[in-house]
């Protein structure tokens, strides 16, 4: 289970992104979150995903408190989720091939052995064909590059996939294309699924449970008769 309990987080301001935020997914569920932009929902993702620290609740992955985030987190928990960003040229590194693009997760937690073959599976995987795997970001669509960065999230097997507006720069056939690949990757393997963004008809045909933001935060609470200091007559 992944469950995020009151959590408030922000950027460090006086006032945070969200407060008191309560979320939770069961393993091999698959739960679509929706919300107007800057809402705060990459922020969330990127709480429950381990890359951004709260500034208050708790983070329960299979019940156990995250006490770390990001390269703090042990990497047990590091690699239990796979994440997917809206912008694959911010999270691809331009100077590294397609192929080097998916085999990263794999050099960083030191599994070089098989990578090759690895690539090679999850590259027919999200229909990448063997000629662009040489390529270099700048070199490859968007669509391309995309596929790249799902085969990446998918590398080290994670129980926990997370897509923050996985498909809003994509066409229709590709954004069929990816959410299939995820769904044939949550069939085979149980993994439970947080998917962000703004198209429901998208998130309800995915997702087992739509959840709106609006449901998930709690309204200031509001000030009871006779407090109101507005001046009147000024
Ligand atoms: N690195 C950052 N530093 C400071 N503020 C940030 C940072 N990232 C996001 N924010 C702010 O946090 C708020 C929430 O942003 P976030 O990206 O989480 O919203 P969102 O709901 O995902 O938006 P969208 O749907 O447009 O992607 C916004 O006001 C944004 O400007």
């Amino acid at each position: 289970m992944l469950e995020l309990r009151t959590v408030t987080a922000g950027y460090g301001g006086n006032t945070p992104v969200f407060r008191d935020v309560s979320l939770s997914v069961a393993p091999g569920e698959a739960v679509g979150l929706l919300g107007p932009s800057g809402c705060g929902k990459s922020t969330l993702a990127r709480v429950a995903a381990l890359l951004h620290r709260p500034d208050a609740g708790t983070l329960l992955l299979d019940g156990t408190p995250v006490r770390h985030w990001r390269h703090r987190a042990p990497r047990e928990q590091r690699t239990a989720f796979g994440v997917v960003f809206q912008q694959a040229r911010l999270s691809a590194d331009p100077r590294l091939a397609l192929a080097d693009v998916i085999a990263e997760p794999l050099r960083a937690t030191g599994r070089r052995e098989g990578a090759a073959d690895r690539v090679a599976e999850l590259a027919a995987t999200v229909g990448l064909t063997a000629d662009l795997l040489s390529r270099r970001p700048h070199e490859v669509s968007d669509g391309q590059l995309q596929r790249a960065c799902l085969a990446r999230a998918l590398v080290l097997r994670p129980r926990w996939l997370v897509c923050d507006e996985m498909t809003a720069m994509l066409d229709a056939s590709t954004t069929a294309a990816l959410v299939r690949v995820v769904e044939d990757y949550r069939a085979e393997t149980g993994a439970g699924l947080l998917a962000v963004g703004h198209d429901r008809v998208l998130l309800d045909r995915w997702c087992e449970r739509t959840v709106d933001w609006a449901t998930l935060t709690t309204p200031a609470p509001t000030p009871p008769p006779g407090t109101n200091k507005v001046r009147r007559g000024n």
